[in-house]
């Protein structure tokens, strides 16, 4: 074996990789022969060449009178030409064939009629006015397309203009994606506890759809390495590309590189990458093997790393590459020295410079995968990124859909999910969230990395709330009310523990999930437990924190806690029961500058509307009173 889990740099894994399959010949290319009209997003394989020229016969480019120019050349206006339709002029349309012996046509605006029968014309035509002639736009022969175009949608009509009707294009890369382990289940069955779902087939699939690969899904594979072996050698002659997902580790049944040894060769068995480092680059019976590490996001780097470039090679283009763009970091960024570190966020613009928010890097987060829309590398040599420095990131997306995102900060509010709905509805404008509590929503205002955060915290000294803790960073700012919410315990349907107040968190076998510090549900906690001269140390669970109101209703759904403070909108989501502890006020803030961004106004449009209040009303637990109304400001 070349390597056993080495960490190899990945442009040196790839370039390894390439040469041998250049060896191999794997970057041939392959044609097949198709219909235009299935052709688009395909490749050419050779020069197209028009089968007839465009237009084939000469054509009247107007609606008009066919004439021969040398009949016109004395008409002025002070001496007009008279011509008869049929005898030395004929009526003809736009896109009709030019009548033998004629060689111009007068557009029918241009002609007087002084008597039936006879039409005068009052400007001389010189051959081929308004005439489109054999050849104008191509001749038969020439070339429509060159070799390693990608197909476009208007080829299309060209190339049936030209009487392309079929043409030979690359054969599609066709991939076999093999899901191995005896935890991986099908997606239509429900998976047990230590049973996982086999969704990175469908997902990988989609993902290398778009790199141009036909790739077919083969039924899960046991960790077996007889069962693994077989499944390989079976397709080695069927596939151009195949693709070991899972078991590429060191662990006990991570049979992939042995597998792959057995029938050819493993070049690289670990990258120096993160996430990704598992992955297996190999080669048998002059194919490519590629052992992706199990986890999602470690899979999808892999495929961006070696089967886009792989793809790219073989089809001589480029695919979904929307370019780089620089961004300022909005939260600090460490890295382990020696590898490279991939980092997938969001990025979106505020206030004319676009901010790249970070998003959760653990290799099995899903959700990662929903909210991205930008990936950062950090180099091998880095440390990290300090935040607020300005960064070059890839985006995943095109720049004028980046551009529609209204950043939101802060404490995380169900409603915010509500406005998204109704700004994408009503005006193209998609809310971009991330939640870090409400105080360091405040900094992140402070710094300008968002238009709006939402805040409610406390003033444990005037029983106010927000005004006080904004005033101490930010001067120039606004208070927005979103809505009065109602927070209190959320526990279990039934109430089996009978919780009635914060007095009995401290009962013996009490489980309790908190919020994270600096989010404004925690400091009503802590207010309400000072006030109530409880202490927190005697509360069993007041040290496991959660990040959202829903990610607390969840624990309590699935009995890995007892109760747990959040809003009545989460509990009624799980369908728990809830006692009430208080109203508090949740607002939004942004800088005084920021009101007449054109998306926070249409955002302020959404919030007043009646439209919106009562969908607001009808979740329970808000209320409307004061929504969208100016509640602070300094
Ligand atoms: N001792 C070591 N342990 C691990 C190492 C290591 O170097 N030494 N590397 C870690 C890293 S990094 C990764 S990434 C994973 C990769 O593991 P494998 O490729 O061997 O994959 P499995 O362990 O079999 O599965 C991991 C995980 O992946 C998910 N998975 C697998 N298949 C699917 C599927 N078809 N659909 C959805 N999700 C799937 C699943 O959550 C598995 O639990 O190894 C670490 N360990
Ligand atoms: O490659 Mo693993 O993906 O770092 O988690």
């Amino acid at each position: 074996m070349a390597f056993y889990l080495n960490q190899v740099p990945f442009e040196e894994a790839w370039e390894n990789f390439e040469s041998e399959l250049l060896n191999v010949n794997f970057f041939h290319p392959r044609e097949e022969e198709i219909e235009t009209v299935l052709a688009v997003g395909r490749i050419t394989a050779k020069p197209v060449l028009a089968h007839r020229s465009n237009p084939h016969y000469n054509a009247s480019a107007v609606d008009g009178f066919a004439v021969k120019a040398k009949d016109t050349f004395y008409a002025r206006e002070t001496s007009p030409v008279l011509l008869k339709p049929g005898e030395n002029c004929l009526r003809v349309d736009t896109g009709d064939l030019l009548p033998e012996g004629y060689d111009a046509v007068i557009m029918v605006e241009d002609v007087f009629y002084p008597e039936p029968g006879v039409i005068s014309i009052i400007k001389p035509v010189t051959p081929g006015t308004n005439v489109r002639f054999i050849g104008e736009d191509f001749n038969e022969e020439e070339v429509l397309l060159p070799a390693f175009a990608k197909i476009k949608p208007a080829d299309v009509g060209a190339l049936l203009a030209g009487g392309v009707k079929t043409l030979k294009v690359l054969k599609k890369l066709k991939a076999l994606f093999i899901p191995t382990g005896d935890e991986i289940v099908p997606i239509t069955k429900a998976p047990e506890p230590g049973q996982i779902p086999d969704t990175n087939s469908s997902f990988i699939k989609a993902v290398l759809a778009e790199y141009g690969y036909d790739t077919v899904i083969h039924s899960i594979v046991k960790d077996d390495p007889e069962l693994l072996y077989k499944a390989v050698k079976d397709n080695l002659d069927l596939y151009d590309v195949i693709i070991i997902n899972a078991g590429s580790s060191a662990g006990r049944d991570d049979y992939a590189a042995q597998v792959i040894e057995r029938l050819g060769r493993v070049l690289v068995h670990g990258l120096a990458t993160k996430p990704g480092k598992p992955a297996i680059l190999g080669i048998a019976g002059h194919k490519p093997i590629i052992g992706l590490p199990g986890f999602p996001l470690s899979g999808y780097l892999i495929c961006e790393l070696i089967l886009k470039p792989l793809a790219e090679n073989y089809y001589k283009t480029k695919f979904h590459d929307f370019g780089t763009i620089r961004a300022v970091l909005t939260k600090t960024l460490v890295s382990t020295t020696g590898v490279d570190d991939f980092v997938w966020g969001k990025v979106s613009n505020v206030a004319g410079r676009y901010c790249f928010t970070p998003l959760s890097r653990g290799a099995s987060v899903s959700s990662t995968l929903l909210k991205t829309n930008a990936l950062l590398r950090i180099p091998r040599f880095s440390e990290g990124y300090k935040e607020g420095m300005e960064i070059e990131i890839n985006l995943k997306e095109p720049l004028a859909e980046v551009d529609q995102y209204l950043t939101v900060t802060g404490s995380h509010d169900l409603l915010l999910d509500l406005i998204d709905s109704f700004l994408r509805e009503k005006y193209g404008i998609k809310l971009s969230s991330s939640h870090v509590g409400s105080l360091n929503g405040i900094v992140a205002i402070e710094k300008n990395y968002a238009k709006l955060a939402g805040v409610h915290l406390l003033d444990p000294a005037t029983g106010d709330y927000n005004q006080s803790y904004v005033e101490k960073r930010l001067k120039g700012y606004i208070l927005i009310n979103l809505s009065l919410r109602e927070q209190g315990l959320i526990v279990a349907r039934g109430n089996p523990r009978k919780i009635s107040g914060l007095a009995d968190l401290v009962k013996s076998g009490v489980t309790f999930v908190n919020r994270q510090k600096g989010s404004g549900t925690r400091v009503f906690l802590d207010y309400l437990l000072n006030k109530e001269k409880i202490n927190p140390r005697q509360i069993s669970g007041y040290e496991r924190e959660e990040y959202t109101h829903l990610a607390v209703a969840a624990k309590v759904k699935n009995g890995l806690a007892d109760c747990g403070l959040g809003i009545y909108a989460a509990a009624k989501i799980f369908d728990l029961d809830f006692i009430p502890l208080g109203e508090e006020r949740y607002d939004l803030l942004l800088r005084e500058e920021n009101l007449e961004d054109p998306q926070v106004k249409k955002l302020l449009e959404v919030i007043t509307s009646e439209e919106f209040k009562k969908e607001v009303e009808r979740i329970g637990g808000y209320k409307t009173t004061l929504t969208g109304q100016i509640v602070g400001k300094g």
